[in-house]
This record gives structure tokens, sequence and C-alpha cells, in this order.
């Protein structure tokens, strides 16, 4: 293994080791079974302080300099009118099929994994919970707390809390971060109502960005495209904001909850879309291939339908600016990369799918590319990226990876719901906004630096990977680049400069943002998750002293009144990380929780052993995909990398040097020549 050993868990007994060992108390824990032995940094903590700074005091001047500090472009460069042309489609709750045919292959929604529930897991369905929502008023997500308390701005959060502090990872490059983002856009992309035109005037007359009350925030904007604008039912919202909870349906549990508009599953729907329509809008129907654009001899992404909207920075409508399975693909150059990386080796697999088997259709083609290029990418996430985030000894012990020793993992339960939770899109996995890192390096094949790139020059603008050399370049950049830490410190680039319209110096604030998604989800408190994941409920701010660093337990004083305040996303992005991994105990818990459900819910995954049925590998197919790494997949989809270390997520050290490309282990596709086979995949195919 080349990860170092992680230092939390011990031999938990198969999936139900739910203790959590907590300062020497141990408590019985109601739903997940992580057990931290390694807590001896936290026991420092384990006192009571008496804070030093009086909220009362500070808070009156502390709002007056956030409201002056705040950028004033609200718009984000789009006029009002442009927004309400684009607010053209409603969220649709999925439908459940009458019948689930017997197919060999996922579907494009999602639906009819779960034979039982063929809804579960699939596009435009409801986000699972593992706490039921509290919303402060009932109705919205106004921001009033459970205890009738204001909540603070989250601007003035984000600014008190996430400054940048630039602080490298000592262990794991760019490359870790990059490809999060990846599997962030293959299990959540929330339905959301466009607030810019929300807050109206008593006479139903939008409100212009200037006039906004207090508590009406138009900072969650689009990222230019129509489907992240889901409503038409503009100004009936007097006196409120239009939230996510008015774009909802029904969930597993009856009660109606935020949707998703992608495929739950860890299925590179951001790569072959999310519904049938998509799909097609993105396949050539020729040998099996996704559609390109050729260019400097080179694949690259079809172009998007509307370059206004998907690029609204881009200077020409010929621009490249692409079309993939998820509308966030343009969003930053390093995403464009991976994107095409995983586009181009459907593309390669396809080719060498139809050489192997000239007698196979495009249909063929086509679902064989797709199973094994989903599976290639399902056996990187959990095999390579994941122990990184949530430690290599957890993730055995919660049955999250195994031990297969060649052989499959029958772990697929009907009765787990593969939904992507709440909790996971909306906190844990947004607290990785912290390894974001503000310029991106161009690196030669020697590792020089030959500049670097500014990320808010560059977001939806995937122009700058095709010039010159960039691809490799960035690419470089990414797998030697150390991320940022995992911390509370967020890089400026995001918390001061998102999406920034060219020429003007600031854009918007996506951790602000994500504390105001926290509370447009309802999302139940700190407290309340820290009691789920077995640790004590704390009755004082200094009872989270256990977690929390002192100075930051003293900031959340200055901040909330009371510790049943505290956002989720707040506590749980300021505590102190467990060794071995990269989250605090509550994101851990969430963490390994979430990656459970993604593997145990999901019928399709690539280690199941149902190869009668024709929807699973053989084990001599299932073998050889575990040779894939995310080196591997660079080196077939690059330029002319030539040389990189054989674990990208890593940085380069004397037990990961760079190595020619001839050297990686590659996947023999030998295996899939239909004699190999026995039967013909395309007879199976519905
Ligand atoms: C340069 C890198 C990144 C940028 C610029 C970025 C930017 C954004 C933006 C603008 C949003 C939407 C905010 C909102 O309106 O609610 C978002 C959402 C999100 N981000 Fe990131 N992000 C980056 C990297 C990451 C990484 C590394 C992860 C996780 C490992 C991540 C996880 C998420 C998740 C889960 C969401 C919510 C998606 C949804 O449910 O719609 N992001 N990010
Ligand atoms: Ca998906």
């Amino acid at each position: 293994m080349f990860y170092s050993e992680v230092e939390i868990g011990q031999k938990a007994k198969g999936r139900v080791g739910i203790m959590f060992t907590f300062l020497g108390a141990i408590k019985p824990h109601s739903i997940r079974r992580i057990k931290i032995v390694n807590m001896q940094s936290y026991f420092y903590l384990g006192f009571i302080v008496i804070l030093l700074f009086s909220a009362s005091n500070s808070h009156p001047e502390f709002i007056n300099f956030i409201t002056e500090a705040e950028p004033t472009n609200f718009l984000d460069g789009f006029s009002i009118q442009e927004l309400e042309e684009q607010q053209n489609t409603d969220v649709q709750c999925a439908q459940s099929p009458e019948f689930c045919p017997a197919a060999i292959y996922r579907s494009y929604d999602g639906s009819c994994n779960n034979l039982k529930n063929p809804t579960w897991g699939a596009s435009q369905t409801p986000y699972g919970r593992l706490l039921p929502p509290k919303y402060g008023d009932g109705i919205s997500s106004a921001a009033l707390a459970k205890s009738g308390n204001e909540l603070p701005w989250p601007r003035s959060i984000s600014l008190l809390l996430y400054p940048e502090v630039k602080i490298e990872d000592p262990k794991f490059t760019l490359a870790a971060m990059q490809f999060g983002q990846i599997i962030a856009h293959d299990m959540s992309l929330i339905a959301e109502p466009n607030t810019a035109t929300q807050c109206c005037t008593q006479d139903g007359q939008p409100l212009q960005a200037n006039q906004l009350p207090a508590g009406c925030f138009p900072i969650l904007l689009p990222e230019g495209d129509p489907q992240r604008q889901v409503t038409n039912t503009k100004c009936l919202n007097f006196g409120r904001t239009l939230t996510t909870r008015d774009l909802n349906c029904p969930s597993a549990s009856g009660a109606t909850d935020q949707v998703t508009i992608i495929t739950h599953f860890l299925d590179l729907s951001n790569v072959y879309g999310s519904n049938a329509q998509v799909n097609q809008m993105l396949r050539e129907f020729n040998r099996g291939r996704l559609r390109v654009a050729q260019r400097n001899h080179r694949e690259w992404p079809p172009q998007a339908n509307n370059v206004s909207q998907s690029c609204p920075f881009a200077r020409s409508t010929t621009e490249a600016c692409y079309m993939a399975g998820d509308v966030r693909v343009n969003q930053n150059p390093q995403l464009a990369v991976l994107q095409i990386i995983f586009l181009r080796e459907h593309n390669r697999l396809a080719q060498i799918l139809s050489e192997l088997n000239p007698h196979w259709d495009d249909e063929t083609i086509f679902q064989e590319a797709r199973k094994i290029n989903i599976a290639m990418y399902q056996h990187i996430t959990y095999y390579e990226w994941l122990p990184i985030f949530i430690g290599v000894t957890n993730s055995y012990n919660n049955k999250i990876i195994f031990e297969s020793k060649g052989g499959f993992v029958n772990d697929y339960n009907p009765k787990v719901n593969p939904a992507t939770l709440n909790e996971h899109a909306t906190s844990t996995s947004r607290f990785y906004h912290s390894l974001i890192v503000g310029f991106l390096d161009l690196l030669s094949k020697q590792r020089q630096v030959l500049g670097n790139i500014r990320l808010s020059d560059w977001f939806n603008r995937p122009t700058v990977v095709e010039s010159g050399d960039n691809f490799d370049q960035l690419t470089r950049g990414m797998i030697t680049q150390p991320e940022s830490k995992a911390n509370q410190f967020v890089d400026k680039e995001v918390t001061q400069h998102l999406f920034r319209p060219p020429g003007q110096p600031f854009g918007r604030d996506l951790k602000a943002a994500d504390v105001a998604r926290n509370r447009d989800h309802g999302l139940s408190s700190y407290n309340d998750y820290r009691v789920l994941c077995g640790l004590p409920k704390a009755h004082s701010f200094d009872d989270f002293l256990d977690t929390i660093p002192k100075e930051n337990v003293e900031k959340l004083t200055l901040l909330y009144e009371d510790p049943d305040d505290v956002d989720l996303t707040v506590g749980s992005s300021l505590e102190k990380i467990v060794p071995g991994t990269l989250a605090g105990p509550v994101n851990l818990c969430i963490f390994t929780e979430q990656f459970y459900r993604s593997r145990a819910g999901d019928r399709y995954f690539y280690e199941n052993g149902s190869p009668n049925t024709g929807a699973g590998f053989t084990l001599d197919q299932l073998n050889e995909i575990r040779k894939v790494t995310m080196a591997r997949l660079l080196c077939d989809n690059g330029h002319n990398l030539a040389k990189l270390q054989p674990f990208i997520f890593l940085r380069i050290s004397f037990s990961n040097q760079l190595t020619s490309c001839d050297n990686i282990p590659s996947v023999n596709l030998l295996h899939w020549k239909e004699e190999k086979l026995g039967t013909s995949n395309a007879d199976h195919f519905f």
C-alpha cells in the first residue's frame, strides 16, 4: 500500500464497529461506525477556557465593516433581462418507471439500479438525509436559528473564519483536489430557483441588486447554464427569498426535499449525461464514440449550444466552450482537463474494443466502453483517492474498500439507498474548497515552472487549456503542485474573486455561498451532528473545545449567540483533522457513511460479481480493471506527458518517482475479446 498507515480506527467487527472512543469515554454511536483511537492530539483541549471576547461589543462594527467590504456586483455580469430570459425550465420530479428491464448496462438517469425502488439514485430525485431538516422559520431558509436568534451573515462568517493563509499540503497534489471536484460533480447538482429575480417589491416587480433587503442575497447565481435556473414562478415571493425548498420532490420517506438534477451514483454522469436526451446529444453514433471537436489534431469536447450562457466571459461565440454530461464542465481549467481525459478515454476504449470485436455494433461498443470507463473511475475513486480523504484503516474497517485477493466483492445491498446525502453535498464535500489553489502552474517535462495562470482569469473559459502546450503543462502542474492544506483557510481567488467578470476587481464568495446553502437546505446544526456521530452534545461553546481549537471557538462566540445555532458547515470546517485523513471527526463520519452507501447501494458497482447476468465483469476483466491508476489515464489521454509519478494524487517523492509512461501498469483489453465473453453482450441489451 502506498499510503502511510492511518492512525484512526482499530479492527472494528464488521460494518458495525460503531464505537467512538472519545477522551477515554466510550459512547455508543447511532449511525456510524467510526472508531478514533489516536485522539491524543485532542487531549490538551480537554479543559474549559474562559472566552476573551464579547459578541455584543464587537458585533455591530463588524457587520458595518462587512457591508462596506461586500463586492457590489451581485448580478455577476448578467443583466436582469438576460437572467429572466434564461428562466425556462421547471424542475421535474423523476417518475418511477412502470417496469425495469433486465438491463445489463446502467440507465442514463440511474433509474432501475434498485429493482424494488427504481428511482433510488436517479437524477431529479431528492437527496438523502442523516437527520431531518430544521428550517429557521418553518417556511424558508431565513437566517433564523432554532432558538430564534439571528444567524450571522454568510459573508461575515467567510471573512472572519475563512481568510487566505497559504499552507501547502506536505503529501498531496492539486490533482487530489481536482479529482474531488469531478466526484462532487458526479454526485450532486442542486436544482435551484433563479435567485436574482426573486426578491420582489410589493407590486411584484423584481428588486434591483442595490434595493435588496437584508436576508435577501442573490449570491447564488447561475454558473452559466440554463439548467441552473429552474423556476418561472417569479415575484410570488414578496417578503422572502425563493429557495431550493421551493423546488422539491417527494423523498423516500414521503416528505419533500431538495432535488439533485444529476444521478447520485458514481457513474460518470458528468461524462455521459444524466438522462437519455443529453446522452444522445453527446454521442456520435458511430463505432461507439462520444462526439468530439477536432482541433490541432486533438480531440476536444463538442462546442456548447449556447456559448453566451455556458461561457459568459468568452470573447466570441467561436471561443472553445464545452458541452459535456455536466453543465459545470467549463468552470475551471483543470476541471476541464479531467473531463477531457475521461472523454478521450471513452473514445480510446471504443477504438480498441471495435478493433477487437469488429462485429460489435455502435451500441455494444458504446456501452462496453462506458462500463469499463466507469469501472476504472470507481476503482480510482475508492482505492486511490478516497483513502487519502477518509484514511486507509477507516476505509477497510467500514467496508468501503476490501482486501479482495483477486475475487469479487459481493456487498451490494438492495436495502441501502445510494442517494447523495444532503449533508455530504451541502457541507462535508464543500469543506474541500479549502484545498483550492488560486494560481495554476504550467510545467515543462523537466518540471520547471514556465509560468502560471490565475484561476479567476479563467473561470468558465476553457479555451486556455487548448492553447500552445497548455494541456500537458497544466496537467503536469496539477500533478506536481501541492494542494492547499485541508483546513479553514480558503484561497482569495474563490472567496473574493469567484466568477470575477473581466476587468472587475471582485467576484463572488464561495464560502459565503456554502454557508447560505447550508441554511437554504435546512441542515441541522453542528451540535446535532456531533451527537449523531457519537460526540457529546455541547451545552456551552466551551464544549466544542474537544474538536475545535480554542481560537476558533472564540470566534464562534463572536458570531453566534447559542452553541445550537452553529451551522454544520461552519462547525465542521473548524474541526481538528483526524490524523491520517483530511477530515475532522464530524466530516469523517458523514464522508464515510456517504461512500459506504454509494458503493453498497449501487447494483452495478464494478467489484460486484454478477458475470452470469452480463451486468458484472468476469473475474479476469475485474482484475485487469484493478490495475488502473489515474496516472495511466493521464498517460493515455494527455498529449505527450512522457513521465509522471505512479500515484499522481501523491507528491513526487523517493517512493513515488517520475516514471516513464511505458512502465505505468495498464488494463489489457484482450480480456474483452468476444470469445472470452462467451455470449454477445449485444444480445442482452435492451
Ligand atoms: C477550483 C475548484 C472549485 C471551484 C471554483 C468550485 C466552485 C463551486 C461553486 C461555484 C459551487 C456552487 C456554489 C453554490 O451556488 O452553492 C460549488 C459547489 C460545490 N462544490 Fe465546489 N468548487 C471547486 C472545487 C471543489 C472540490 C475540490 C470539491 C470537493 C472535493 C467541491 C465540492 C462541491 C460540492 C459538493 C458542491 C455542491 C454541488 C451541488 O450540490 O450543486 N468543489 N463549487
Ligand atoms: Ca452520477
